[in-house]
Protein backbone atom coordinates (compact mmCIF):
# COMPACT_ATOMS: atom_id res chain seq x y z
CA UNK A 1 0.00 0.00 0.00
CA UNK A 2 1.67 3.70 -1.34
CA UNK A 3 1.15 6.25 0.90
CA UNK A 4 0.33 9.16 -1.34
CA UNK A 5 -0.21 11.81 1.05
CA UNK A 6 1.81 12.90 4.88
CA UNK A 7 0.46 10.29 7.23
CA UNK A 8 -1.72 11.16 9.86
CA UNK A 9 -0.17 11.93 13.00
CA UNK A 10 -1.29 9.25 15.01
CA UNK A 11 -0.08 6.75 12.55
CA UNK A 12 3.42 8.24 11.67
CA UNK A 13 6.84 6.80 12.06
CA UNK A 14 7.41 2.83 13.20
CA UNK A 15 4.27 0.63 14.28
CA UNK A 16 4.58 0.79 18.29
CA UNK A 17 2.20 -1.23 20.79
CA UNK A 18 4.19 -1.19 23.42
CA UNK A 19 2.67 0.58 26.65
CA UNK A 20 3.69 3.67 26.49
CA UNK A 21 4.18 5.74 29.90
CA UNK A 22 0.46 6.90 29.96
CA UNK A 23 1.91 9.43 32.98
CA UNK A 24 3.77 11.50 30.13
CA UNK A 25 2.31 10.98 26.98
CA UNK A 26 0.00 13.73 27.04
CA UNK A 27 -2.69 14.75 24.79
CA UNK A 28 -1.76 14.11 21.22
CA UNK A 29 -4.71 14.54 19.74
CA UNK A 30 -4.32 16.61 17.09
CA UNK A 31 -7.77 17.24 15.30
CA UNK A 32 -9.74 16.30 18.50
CA UNK A 33 -10.20 19.64 19.67
CA UNK A 34 -10.83 18.37 22.92
CA UNK A 35 -7.88 19.81 25.19
CA UNK A 36 -9.76 19.11 28.86
CA UNK A 37 -8.71 16.35 30.96
CA UNK A 38 -10.78 15.13 33.48
CA UNK A 39 -9.41 11.94 35.10
CA UNK A 40 -11.42 9.41 37.51
CA UNK A 41 -10.96 10.80 41.11
CA UNK A 42 -10.44 7.53 42.01
CA UNK A 43 -6.56 7.83 40.50
CA UNK A 44 -5.48 9.94 42.67
CA UNK A 45 -3.75 12.18 40.22
CA UNK A 46 -5.92 15.22 40.62
CA UNK A 47 -3.63 17.70 41.28
CA UNK A 48 -1.59 17.21 38.00
CA UNK A 49 -5.16 17.79 36.12
CA UNK A 50 -7.19 20.74 37.89
CA UNK A 51 -10.22 20.45 36.21
CA UNK A 52 -10.92 17.52 38.23
CA UNK A 53 -14.49 18.06 40.43
CA UNK A 54 -15.15 15.41 42.81
CA UNK A 55 -18.15 13.01 42.92
CA UNK A 56 -18.74 12.35 39.19
CA UNK A 57 -17.22 10.74 36.62
CA UNK A 58 -17.26 12.15 32.76
CA UNK A 59 -15.10 12.19 30.01
CA UNK A 60 -13.12 15.13 28.57
CA UNK A 61 -14.47 14.94 25.57
CA UNK A 62 -18.04 14.88 26.42
CA UNK A 63 -17.50 18.04 28.92
CA UNK A 64 -15.82 20.22 26.43
CA UNK A 65 -18.80 19.58 23.82
CA UNK A 66 -20.78 20.48 26.43
CA UNK A 67 -18.97 23.44 27.70
CA UNK A 68 -18.56 24.83 24.07
CA UNK A 69 -21.29 23.96 21.95
CA UNK A 70 -24.45 23.89 25.02
CA UNK A 71 -26.38 21.21 25.85
CA UNK A 72 -28.26 20.26 22.21
CA UNK A 73 -24.80 20.07 20.38
CA UNK A 74 -23.33 17.27 21.53
CA UNK A 75 -22.69 14.13 18.97
CA UNK A 76 -25.64 11.72 19.35
CA UNK A 77 -24.17 8.95 17.05
CA UNK A 78 -21.57 6.83 18.66
CA UNK A 79 -18.28 5.66 17.18
CA UNK A 80 -16.26 2.06 17.14
CA UNK A 81 -12.71 2.00 16.05
CA UNK A 82 -10.96 -1.80 15.32
CA UNK A 83 -7.65 -1.28 16.55
CA UNK A 84 -4.93 -2.74 15.08
CA UNK A 85 -0.99 -2.17 14.34
CA UNK A 86 -2.27 1.46 13.21
CA UNK A 87 -3.86 2.32 16.50
CA UNK A 88 -2.00 0.10 19.39
CA UNK A 89 -0.37 2.44 21.18
CA UNK A 90 -1.26 3.82 24.26
CA UNK A 91 -0.95 7.15 22.34
CA UNK A 92 -2.74 6.43 19.59
CA UNK A 93 -5.49 5.35 21.93
CA UNK A 94 -5.43 8.44 23.79
CA UNK A 95 -5.99 10.52 20.62
CA UNK A 96 -8.58 8.18 19.23
CA UNK A 97 -10.47 8.47 22.73
CA UNK A 98 -9.76 12.00 22.11
CA UNK A 99 -11.50 12.54 18.78
CA UNK A 100 -14.27 10.58 19.96
CA UNK A 101 -14.42 6.86 20.02
CA UNK A 102 -16.72 5.34 22.24
CA UNK A 103 -16.13 1.92 21.87
CA UNK A 104 -12.80 -0.26 20.67
CA UNK A 105 -13.28 -3.49 19.30
CA UNK A 106 -10.64 -6.00 19.23
CA UNK A 107 -11.40 -8.53 15.82
CA UNK A 108 -9.82 -12.04 17.22
CA UNK A 109 -9.50 -13.18 13.82
CA UNK A 110 -6.12 -10.93 13.84
CA UNK A 111 -3.31 -10.75 16.09
CA UNK A 112 -2.39 -13.01 19.56
CA UNK A 113 -4.61 -12.97 22.57
CA UNK A 114 -1.35 -11.54 24.09
CA UNK A 115 -1.43 -8.41 21.75
CA UNK A 116 -5.19 -7.97 22.49
CA UNK A 117 -4.40 -8.58 26.28
CA UNK A 118 -1.91 -5.20 25.59
CA UNK A 119 -4.70 -3.49 23.95
CA UNK A 120 -7.03 -4.31 26.57
CA UNK A 121 -4.53 -2.68 29.44
CA UNK A 122 -4.01 0.36 27.40
CA UNK A 123 -8.04 0.97 27.20
CA UNK A 124 -8.63 -0.06 30.64
CA UNK A 125 -5.31 2.51 31.81
CA UNK A 126 -6.62 5.66 29.63
CA UNK A 127 -10.45 5.14 31.30
CA UNK A 128 -9.08 4.47 34.73
CA UNK A 129 -6.29 7.41 34.34
CA UNK A 130 -8.19 10.11 32.27
CA UNK A 131 -11.67 9.63 33.19
CA UNK A 132 -12.76 7.72 29.69
CA UNK A 133 -15.12 5.34 29.41
CA UNK A 134 -14.34 3.82 26.66
CA UNK A 135 -16.29 -0.29 26.22
CA UNK A 136 -14.25 -3.26 24.69
CA UNK A 137 -15.53 -5.42 21.99
CA UNK A 138 -14.30 -8.36 21.26
CA UNK A 139 -15.26 -9.73 17.65
CA UNK A 140 -15.26 -13.40 17.09
CA UNK A 141 -13.69 -15.09 14.41
CA UNK A 142 -16.05 -17.65 13.02
CA UNK A 143 -15.98 -20.59 11.57
CA UNK A 144 -16.23 -19.24 7.87
CA UNK A 145 -13.94 -20.31 5.31
CA UNK A 146 -11.18 -17.91 4.80
CA UNK A 147 -7.68 -17.76 3.44
CA UNK A 148 -4.28 -18.07 5.77
CA UNK A 149 -1.63 -15.35 6.90
CA UNK A 150 -0.24 -15.40 3.23
CA UNK A 151 2.95 -16.15 4.87
CA UNK A 152 3.65 -13.35 6.70
CA UNK A 153 3.69 -10.24 4.06
CA UNK A 154 0.88 -7.77 4.88
CA UNK A 155 -0.61 -8.49 0.98
CA UNK A 156 -0.25 -9.72 -2.12
CA UNK A 157 -1.58 -8.41 -5.66
CA UNK A 158 -3.95 -10.51 -7.91
CA UNK A 159 -3.65 -9.79 -11.28
CA UNK A 160 -6.34 -10.56 -14.25
CA UNK A 161 -6.05 -13.88 -15.97
CA UNK A 162 -3.29 -14.81 -13.35
CA UNK A 163 -3.56 -18.03 -12.47
CA UNK A 164 -3.42 -18.61 -8.06
CA UNK A 165 -3.77 -22.15 -6.10
CA UNK A 166 -6.20 -22.32 -3.20
CA UNK A 167 -4.74 -25.32 -0.88
CA UNK A 168 -6.07 -27.04 2.23
CA UNK A 169 -2.11 -28.40 2.34
CA UNK A 170 -0.47 -27.13 5.75
CA UNK A 171 2.59 -25.23 5.10
CA UNK A 172 5.33 -24.20 7.36
CA UNK A 173 6.55 -20.95 6.70
CA UNK A 174 6.80 -19.25 3.31
CA UNK A 175 3.62 -20.25 0.88
CA UNK A 176 4.89 -21.88 -2.82
CA UNK A 177 4.81 -18.78 -5.29
CA UNK A 178 1.03 -17.91 -6.11
CA UNK A 179 -0.32 -20.30 -3.52
CA UNK A 180 -2.89 -19.38 -0.88
CA UNK A 181 -3.74 -21.49 1.93
CA UNK A 182 -7.46 -22.18 2.68
CA UNK A 183 -8.42 -23.08 6.85
CA UNK A 184 -11.31 -25.17 6.04
CA UNK A 185 -10.56 -28.93 4.78
CA UNK A 186 -13.60 -29.97 2.60
CA UNK A 187 -13.16 -26.88 0.54
CA UNK A 188 -11.45 -28.94 -2.17
CA UNK A 189 -13.92 -31.34 -1.72
CA UNK A 190 -17.21 -28.99 -1.88
CA UNK A 191 -15.91 -26.81 -5.29
CA UNK A 192 -16.20 -27.42 -8.67
CA UNK A 193 -14.58 -26.68 -11.48
CA UNK A 194 -16.59 -23.04 -12.49
CA UNK A 195 -16.91 -22.23 -9.52
CA UNK A 196 -16.41 -18.41 -8.70
CA UNK A 197 -14.85 -17.71 -5.49
CA UNK A 198 -15.28 -14.26 -3.78
CA UNK A 199 -12.87 -13.43 -1.78
CA UNK A 200 -13.09 -10.44 1.07
CA UNK A 201 -16.97 -9.73 -0.09
CA UNK A 202 -15.46 -9.50 -3.98
CA UNK A 203 -12.43 -7.19 -3.60
CA UNK A 204 -10.77 -9.95 -5.88
CA UNK A 205 -12.58 -12.70 -7.77
CA UNK A 206 -11.44 -16.16 -9.20
CA UNK A 207 -12.77 -18.78 -11.62
CA UNK A 208 -12.47 -22.59 -10.39
CA UNK A 209 -10.35 -24.21 -13.71
CA UNK A 210 -9.18 -27.37 -12.26
CA UNK A 211 -9.19 -29.26 -8.52
CA UNK A 212 -5.71 -31.97 -7.61
CA UNK A 213 -6.10 -33.18 -4.49
CA UNK A 214 -6.09 -30.84 -1.99
CA UNK A 215 -5.10 -27.89 -4.64
CA UNK A 216 -7.47 -25.85 -6.35
CA UNK A 217 -6.73 -24.15 -9.34
CA UNK A 218 -8.04 -20.33 -10.35
CA UNK A 219 -7.97 -18.27 -12.67
CA UNK A 220 -8.21 -14.18 -11.32
CA UNK A 221 -11.22 -12.80 -12.98
CA UNK A 222 -11.40 -9.33 -10.85
CA UNK A 223 -8.11 -8.22 -9.70
CA UNK A 224 -7.28 -6.72 -6.48
CA UNK A 225 -5.26 -6.33 -3.14
CA UNK A 226 -5.44 -9.79 -1.03
CA UNK A 227 -5.14 -9.19 2.70
CA UNK A 228 -4.13 -12.54 4.99
CA UNK A 229 -6.87 -14.16 6.48
CA UNK A 230 -9.87 -12.50 4.21
CA UNK A 231 -13.56 -14.30 3.80
CA UNK A 232 -14.03 -16.88 0.81
CA UNK A 233 -17.11 -18.00 -0.56
CA UNK A 234 -17.86 -19.75 -3.49
CA UNK A 235 -20.78 -19.63 -5.60
CA UNK A 236 -22.45 -21.58 -8.82
CA UNK A 237 -24.70 -20.58 -11.10
CA UNK A 238 -25.40 -17.04 -9.64
CA UNK A 239 -25.69 -18.37 -6.39
CA UNK A 240 -24.07 -18.81 -2.92
CA UNK A 241 -23.11 -22.72 -2.13
CA UNK A 242 -23.78 -24.05 0.95
CA UNK A 243 -22.12 -27.09 1.66
CA UNK A 244 -21.15 -28.74 4.01
CA UNK A 245 -19.26 -25.12 5.07
CA UNK A 246 -22.81 -24.47 6.11
CA UNK A 247 -22.74 -27.30 9.21
CA UNK A 248 -19.31 -25.28 10.51
CA UNK A 249 -20.46 -24.14 13.85
CA UNK A 250 -21.31 -20.83 14.37
CA UNK A 251 -18.83 -20.79 17.51
CA UNK A 252 -15.73 -22.69 16.85
CA UNK A 253 -13.68 -24.44 19.66
CA UNK A 254 -10.84 -21.26 18.95
CA UNK A 255 -13.86 -18.67 19.47
CA UNK A 256 -14.86 -20.28 22.68
CA UNK A 257 -10.95 -19.95 24.15
CA UNK A 258 -11.16 -16.78 22.49
CA UNK A 259 -14.76 -16.17 24.51
CA UNK A 260 -12.72 -17.31 28.16
CA UNK A 261 -10.13 -14.54 27.14
CA UNK A 262 -12.87 -12.21 26.86
CA UNK A 263 -14.82 -12.95 29.89
CA UNK A 264 -11.69 -13.27 32.10
CA UNK A 265 -10.33 -9.94 30.74
CA UNK A 266 -13.68 -8.05 31.20
CA UNK A 267 -14.64 -7.15 27.98
CA UNK A 268 -18.00 -4.88 27.72
CA UNK A 269 -19.52 -6.87 24.78
CA UNK A 270 -19.07 -9.73 22.32
CA UNK A 271 -19.58 -9.71 18.99
CA UNK A 272 -20.63 -13.17 17.40
CA UNK A 273 -20.01 -13.52 13.73
CA UNK A 274 -21.82 -15.45 10.98
CA UNK A 275 -24.82 -15.65 13.40
CA UNK A 276 -27.20 -18.17 11.76
CA UNK A 277 -29.98 -18.84 14.46
CA UNK A 278 -30.87 -16.79 18.21
CA UNK A 279 -29.71 -20.86 19.99
CA UNK A 280 -26.31 -19.97 19.51
CA UNK A 281 -26.62 -16.53 21.07
CA UNK A 282 -28.79 -18.08 24.10
CA UNK A 283 -26.55 -20.53 24.76
CA UNK A 284 -23.64 -18.06 24.54
CA UNK A 285 -25.55 -15.78 26.88
CA UNK A 286 -26.14 -18.55 29.72
CA UNK A 287 -22.61 -19.57 28.85
CA UNK A 288 -21.25 -16.04 30.07
CA UNK A 289 -24.29 -15.94 32.83
CA UNK A 290 -22.33 -19.09 34.03
CA UNK A 291 -19.14 -17.69 34.23
CA UNK A 292 -18.94 -13.95 35.10
CA UNK A 293 -21.63 -13.79 38.40
CA UNK A 294 -21.66 -10.14 38.82
CA UNK A 295 -20.49 -8.64 35.46
CA UNK A 296 -22.77 -8.23 32.25
CA UNK A 297 -21.46 -9.15 29.04
CA UNK A 298 -23.51 -7.34 26.24
CA UNK A 299 -23.85 -10.31 23.01
CA UNK A 300 -23.81 -8.53 19.71
CA UNK A 301 -25.22 -10.59 16.54
CA UNK A 302 -23.50 -9.72 13.51
CA UNK A 303 -25.62 -9.96 10.74
CA UNK A 304 -23.50 -10.93 7.95
CA UNK A 305 -24.87 -14.28 6.26
CA UNK A 306 -28.13 -15.49 4.34
CA UNK A 307 -28.46 -17.56 7.36
CA UNK A 308 -29.10 -14.42 9.64
CA UNK A 309 -31.20 -12.72 7.48
CA UNK A 310 -34.02 -15.74 8.06
CA UNK A 311 -34.06 -15.56 11.81
CA UNK A 312 -33.47 -11.90 11.77
CA UNK A 313 -36.41 -10.73 14.20
CA UNK A 314 -35.72 -14.31 16.90
CA UNK A 315 -32.03 -13.54 16.64
CA UNK A 316 -32.32 -9.82 17.39
CA UNK A 317 -34.87 -10.42 20.49
CA UNK A 318 -32.47 -12.61 22.33
CA UNK A 319 -29.66 -11.03 21.43
CA UNK A 320 -28.49 -7.42 23.36
CA UNK A 321 -27.88 -5.49 19.90
CA UNK A 322 -26.84 -6.24 15.92
CA UNK A 323 -23.90 -5.34 13.86
CA UNK A 324 -24.64 -4.66 10.30
CA UNK A 325 -22.07 -6.44 9.50
CA UNK A 326 -21.42 -5.10 5.64
CA UNK A 327 -18.54 -6.77 4.32
CA UNK A 328 -18.94 -10.37 4.61
CA UNK A 329 -22.73 -9.49 3.98
CA UNK A 330 -22.44 -8.10 0.79
CA UNK A 331 -20.80 -10.99 -0.29
CA UNK A 332 -23.90 -13.31 0.83
CA UNK A 333 -26.45 -10.86 -1.24
CA UNK A 334 -26.39 -9.09 -4.05
CA UNK A 335 -24.61 -6.16 -3.21
CA UNK A 336 -28.14 -3.86 -4.03
CA UNK A 337 -29.69 -5.72 -1.47
CA UNK A 338 -27.47 -4.35 1.28
CA UNK A 339 -28.48 -1.13 2.03
CA UNK A 340 -32.58 -2.25 2.05
CA UNK A 341 -31.28 -4.81 4.90
CA UNK A 342 -29.39 -1.87 6.67
CA UNK A 343 -32.18 -0.01 6.82
CA UNK A 344 -35.01 -3.68 7.74
CA UNK A 345 -32.03 -3.83 10.23
CA UNK A 346 -31.53 -0.80 11.72
CA UNK A 347 -35.22 -0.56 12.12
CA UNK A 348 -36.36 -3.31 13.90
CA UNK A 349 -33.10 -3.39 16.10
CA UNK A 350 -35.04 0.34 17.37
CA UNK A 351 -38.34 -1.46 17.34
CA UNK A 352 -36.88 -3.94 19.76
CA UNK A 353 -34.75 -1.48 21.69
CA UNK A 354 -31.23 -3.06 20.63
CA UNK A 355 -28.59 -0.66 19.94
CA UNK A 356 -27.81 -1.63 16.46
CA UNK A 357 -24.12 -0.52 15.10
CA UNK A 358 -23.02 0.27 10.90
CA UNK A 359 -20.19 -1.22 10.13
CA UNK A 360 -18.03 -1.95 6.86
CA UNK A 361 -16.17 0.35 4.35
CA UNK A 362 -18.04 3.58 5.77
CA UNK A 363 -14.38 5.32 4.65
CA UNK A 364 -12.50 2.45 2.68
CA UNK A 365 -10.86 4.97 0.69
CA UNK A 366 -9.84 6.65 4.29
CA UNK A 367 -7.34 3.50 4.17
CA UNK A 368 -4.65 4.92 1.82
CA UNK A 369 -5.97 8.30 0.98
CA UNK A 370 -6.26 11.52 3.63
CA UNK A 371 -10.10 12.32 2.09
CA UNK A 372 -13.06 10.31 1.87
CA UNK A 373 -14.80 10.09 -0.97
CA UNK A 374 -18.25 12.01 -1.86
CA UNK A 375 -20.24 8.42 -1.97
CA UNK A 376 -18.78 7.63 1.33
CA UNK A 377 -19.25 10.75 3.17
CA UNK A 378 -23.22 9.95 1.62
CA UNK A 379 -23.47 6.58 3.23
CA UNK A 380 -22.49 7.61 6.54
CA UNK A 381 -24.85 10.54 6.45
CA UNK A 382 -27.73 8.37 5.93
CA UNK A 383 -26.59 5.65 8.47
CA UNK A 384 -26.83 9.25 10.69
CA UNK A 385 -30.15 9.99 9.16
CA UNK A 386 -31.65 5.99 10.14
CA UNK A 387 -30.24 7.03 13.49
CA UNK A 388 -27.93 3.80 13.94
CA UNK A 389 -26.27 4.22 17.40
CA UNK A 390 -23.22 3.38 16.05
CA UNK A 391 -20.63 3.62 13.29
CA UNK A 392 -17.56 1.50 13.26
CA UNK A 393 -14.25 1.55 11.69
CA UNK A 394 -13.01 -1.69 10.41
CA UNK A 395 -9.14 -1.33 8.00
CA UNK A 396 -9.55 2.27 8.61
CA UNK A 397 -8.41 2.73 11.97
CA UNK A 398 -7.06 -1.08 12.12
CA UNK A 399 -4.40 -0.56 9.47
CA UNK A 400 -5.01 2.53 7.39
CA UNK A 401 -2.34 5.19 6.92
CA UNK A 402 -5.04 7.79 8.52
CA UNK A 403 -7.19 6.43 11.71
CA UNK A 404 -7.53 9.66 13.50
CA UNK A 405 -8.75 11.65 10.07
CA UNK A 406 -11.12 9.11 9.25
CA UNK A 407 -12.66 9.14 12.91
CA UNK A 408 -12.72 13.05 12.78
CA UNK A 409 -14.99 12.33 9.45
CA UNK A 410 -17.21 10.20 11.64
CA UNK A 411 -17.66 12.42 13.77
CA UNK A 412 -17.91 15.96 12.23
CA UNK A 413 -20.62 14.64 9.37
CA UNK A 414 -22.51 12.83 12.32
CA UNK A 415 -22.52 15.68 13.80
CA UNK A 416 -23.53 17.85 11.05
CA UNK A 417 -26.66 15.55 9.78
CA UNK A 418 -27.86 15.07 13.03
CA UNK A 419 -28.07 18.74 13.44
CA UNK A 420 -29.83 19.10 9.67
CA UNK A 421 -31.92 16.49 10.66
CA UNK A 422 -33.45 17.86 13.70
CA UNK A 423 -33.61 21.24 12.34
CA UNK A 424 -35.13 20.47 9.16
CA UNK A 425 -37.04 17.34 10.63
CA UNK A 426 -35.41 14.98 8.02
CA UNK A 427 -35.00 11.40 10.53
CA UNK A 428 -36.52 7.98 9.60
CA UNK A 429 -39.61 8.81 11.13
CA UNK A 430 -40.91 5.62 13.10
CA UNK A 431 -43.47 4.75 15.36
CA UNK A 432 -42.84 2.62 17.99
CA UNK A 433 -44.51 -0.34 19.24
CA UNK A 434 -45.20 -1.48 22.52
CA UNK A 435 -42.26 -3.41 23.84
CA UNK A 436 -43.64 -4.65 27.06
CA UNK A 437 -47.53 -6.31 26.98
CA UNK A 438 -49.20 -6.28 30.07
CA UNK A 439 -49.36 -9.56 31.93
CA UNK A 440 -46.86 -10.61 34.93
CA UNK A 441 -46.36 -7.98 37.62
CA UNK A 442 -42.42 -7.64 36.74
CA UNK A 443 -43.82 -6.21 32.84
CA UNK A 444 -46.40 -4.21 34.43
CA UNK A 445 -43.34 -2.52 36.17
CA UNK A 446 -41.54 -2.66 32.22
CA UNK A 447 -44.28 -1.16 30.68
CA UNK A 448 -44.64 1.66 33.28
CA UNK A 449 -40.81 2.24 32.70
CA UNK A 450 -41.40 2.54 28.80
CA UNK A 451 -44.12 4.60 29.03
CA UNK A 452 -42.38 6.98 31.61
CA UNK A 453 -39.57 7.10 28.79
CA UNK A 454 -41.66 7.67 26.49
CA UNK A 455 -44.02 10.44 27.82
CA UNK A 456 -40.82 12.28 29.10
CA UNK A 457 -39.30 12.38 25.44
CA UNK A 458 -42.52 13.39 23.68
CA UNK A 459 -42.54 16.29 26.52
CA UNK A 460 -38.93 17.18 26.13
CA UNK A 461 -39.61 17.56 22.40
CA UNK A 462 -42.90 19.71 22.99
CA UNK A 463 -40.95 21.93 25.50
CA UNK A 464 -37.80 21.69 23.86
CA UNK A 465 -35.92 20.99 26.80
CA UNK A 466 -32.08 21.38 26.93
CA UNK A 467 -31.69 17.47 28.46
CA UNK A 468 -33.52 14.69 29.98
CA UNK A 469 -31.59 13.63 32.95
CA UNK A 470 -31.74 9.48 33.69
CA UNK A 471 -30.56 8.26 36.93
CA UNK A 472 -30.39 4.65 36.09
CA UNK A 473 -28.59 1.83 38.58
CA UNK A 474 -28.96 -1.02 35.56
CA UNK A 475 -29.14 1.46 32.12
CA UNK A 476 -32.74 -0.16 31.09
CA UNK A 477 -34.49 3.16 31.47
CA UNK A 478 -31.16 5.06 29.89
CA UNK A 479 -31.63 2.69 26.98
CA UNK A 480 -36.16 2.81 26.82
CA UNK A 481 -35.55 7.12 26.54
CA UNK A 482 -32.51 6.60 23.34
CA UNK A 483 -34.86 4.25 21.77
CA UNK A 484 -37.28 7.37 21.73
CA UNK A 485 -34.33 9.24 20.01
CA UNK A 486 -35.32 12.73 21.33
CA UNK A 487 -34.42 15.73 20.01
CA UNK A 488 -31.94 16.65 23.37
CA UNK A 489 -29.19 14.77 24.84
CA UNK A 490 -29.59 12.16 27.55
CA UNK A 491 -27.59 12.78 30.66
CA UNK A 492 -27.58 8.95 31.89
CA UNK A 493 -26.05 8.77 36.00
CA UNK A 494 -25.52 5.42 37.10
CA UNK A 495 -23.34 4.27 39.73
CA UNK A 496 -21.14 1.29 38.08
CA UNK A 497 -18.44 1.99 35.69
CA UNK A 498 -19.59 -1.35 33.66
CA UNK A 499 -22.70 -0.09 32.77
CA UNK A 500 -21.51 3.45 32.15
CA UNK A 501 -19.20 1.91 29.31
CA UNK A 502 -21.73 0.13 28.51
CA UNK A 503 -24.02 3.06 28.21
CA UNK A 504 -21.46 4.99 25.80
CA UNK A 505 -22.34 2.41 22.92
CA UNK A 506 -26.21 3.58 22.95
CA UNK A 507 -27.39 6.88 20.44
CA UNK A 508 -28.11 9.91 22.42
CA UNK A 509 -26.76 8.71 25.85
CA UNK A 510 -23.83 10.71 27.66
CA UNK A 511 -23.31 8.69 30.53
CA UNK A 512 -21.55 9.73 34.14
CA UNK A 513 -20.43 7.64 36.84
CA UNK A 514 -22.07 8.89 40.37
CA UNK A 515 -22.59 7.76 43.56
CA UNK A 516 -26.88 7.51 43.90
CA UNK A 517 -28.62 8.14 46.80
CA UNK A 518 -32.28 6.42 47.11
CA UNK A 519 -33.61 10.17 47.65
CA UNK A 520 -34.44 11.25 44.57
CA UNK A 521 -34.29 14.94 45.13
CA UNK A 522 -30.45 14.88 46.79
CA UNK A 523 -29.05 12.62 43.45
CA UNK A 524 -31.03 15.64 41.19
CA UNK A 525 -29.50 18.53 43.16
CA UNK A 526 -26.35 17.02 43.65
CA UNK A 527 -25.91 16.61 40.14
CA UNK A 528 -27.02 19.86 39.12
CA UNK A 529 -24.77 21.63 41.43
CA UNK A 530 -21.85 19.62 40.12
CA UNK A 531 -22.74 20.02 36.53
CA UNK A 532 -23.24 23.81 36.84
CA UNK A 533 -19.83 24.22 38.91
CA UNK A 534 -17.87 22.51 35.86
CA UNK A 535 -18.95 24.53 33.16
CA UNK A 536 -21.46 21.87 31.86
CA UNK A 537 -24.63 23.49 32.11
CA UNK A 538 -26.42 26.89 33.31
CA UNK A 539 -28.88 28.57 35.47
CA UNK A 540 -32.00 28.21 33.90
CA UNK A 541 -31.66 25.61 31.67
CA UNK A 542 -34.28 23.05 31.81
CA UNK A 543 -34.49 19.58 32.24
CA UNK A 544 -36.57 16.65 32.54
CA UNK A 545 -35.69 13.82 35.11
CA UNK A 546 -36.80 10.40 35.23
CA UNK A 547 -35.78 7.55 37.05
CA UNK A 548 -36.12 4.03 37.34
CA UNK A 549 -35.45 4.02 41.44
CA UNK A 550 -38.67 6.06 41.82
CA UNK A 551 -40.91 5.88 38.74
CA UNK A 552 -41.41 9.56 38.09
CA UNK A 553 -41.20 12.51 35.90
CA UNK A 554 -39.82 15.92 36.47
CA UNK A 555 -39.73 18.91 34.89
CA UNK A 556 -37.20 21.21 36.78
CA UNK A 557 -35.52 24.64 35.75
CA UNK A 558 -31.83 24.58 36.73
CA UNK A 559 -31.47 27.30 39.98
N1 LIG B 1 -5.52 -7.06 15.50
C1 LIG B 1 -5.14 -6.88 14.24
N2 LIG B 1 -3.89 -7.14 13.86
C2 LIG B 1 -3.49 -6.98 12.58
N3 LIG B 1 -4.31 -6.54 11.61
C3 LIG B 1 -5.56 -6.26 11.91
C4 LIG B 1 -6.06 -6.43 13.25
N4 LIG B 1 -7.36 -6.09 13.25
C5 LIG B 1 -7.67 -5.74 11.99
N5 LIG B 1 -6.60 -5.83 11.18
C6 LIG B 1 -6.51 -5.51 9.75
O1 LIG B 1 -7.56 -4.62 9.40
C7 LIG B 1 -8.36 -5.17 8.36
C8 LIG B 1 -9.80 -4.79 8.56
O2 LIG B 1 -10.23 -5.11 9.85
P1 LIG B 1 -11.57 -5.89 10.12
O3 LIG B 1 -11.72 -6.07 11.56
O4 LIG B 1 -12.69 -5.25 9.39
O5 LIG B 1 -11.23 -7.28 9.44
P2 LIG B 1 -12.05 -8.24 8.59
O6 LIG B 1 -11.26 -9.50 8.67
O7 LIG B 1 -12.31 -7.61 7.27
O8 LIG B 1 -13.45 -8.33 9.36
P3 LIG B 1 -14.31 -9.57 9.85
O9 LIG B 1 -13.41 -10.72 9.98
O10 LIG B 1 -14.87 -9.17 11.15
O11 LIG B 1 -15.35 -9.76 8.81
C9 LIG B 1 -8.11 -6.66 8.43
O12 LIG B 1 -8.31 -7.28 7.20
C10 LIG B 1 -6.66 -6.73 8.86
O13 LIG B 1 -5.82 -6.57 7.76
C1 LIG C 1 -17.54 -6.35 10.43
C2 LIG C 1 -17.67 -7.58 9.69
O1 LIG C 1 -17.47 -8.64 10.21
C3 LIG C 1 -18.08 -7.52 8.30
O2 LIG C 1 -18.47 -6.46 7.81
O3 LIG C 1 -18.06 -8.57 7.66
K1 LIG D 1 -14.43 -11.17 13.09
MG1 LIG E 1 -17.42 -10.27 8.82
Amino acid sequence: MVAKYKKDGISSGAVDCGLADPAVSGTSGSDGGNGAAAPSRATGLASSFPSIAPGIDVDSVSEAELKENGFRSTRRTKLICTIGPASCGFEQLEALAMAGMNVARLNMCHGTREWHRGVIKSVRQLNEMKGYSVALMMDTEGSEIHMGDLGGVTSQKAEDGEEWTFSVRKFDGALPEGTLQVNYEGFAEDVMAGDELVVDGGMVRFEVVDKIGPDVKCRCIDPGLLLPRANVTFWRNGRLVRERNAMLPTISSKDWLDIDFGISEGVDFIAISFVKTADVIKHLKSYIASRSTNRQIGVFAKIESCDSLKNLEDIIRVADGAMVARGDLGAQIPLEQVPSVQREIVTLCRQLNKPVIVASQLLESMIEYPTPTRAEVADVSEAVRQRADALMLSGESAMGQFPLKALSVLRTVSLRIERWCREQKRHEMMRLRELSPPSSDRQTAERVSEQICNSASHMANNLGVDAIFVYTRDGHMASLLSRCRPDCPIFAFTDTTAVRRRLNLQWGLIPFRLDLSTDMEVNILRTFSLLKARGMMNSGDLVIAVSDMLQSIQIRKIP
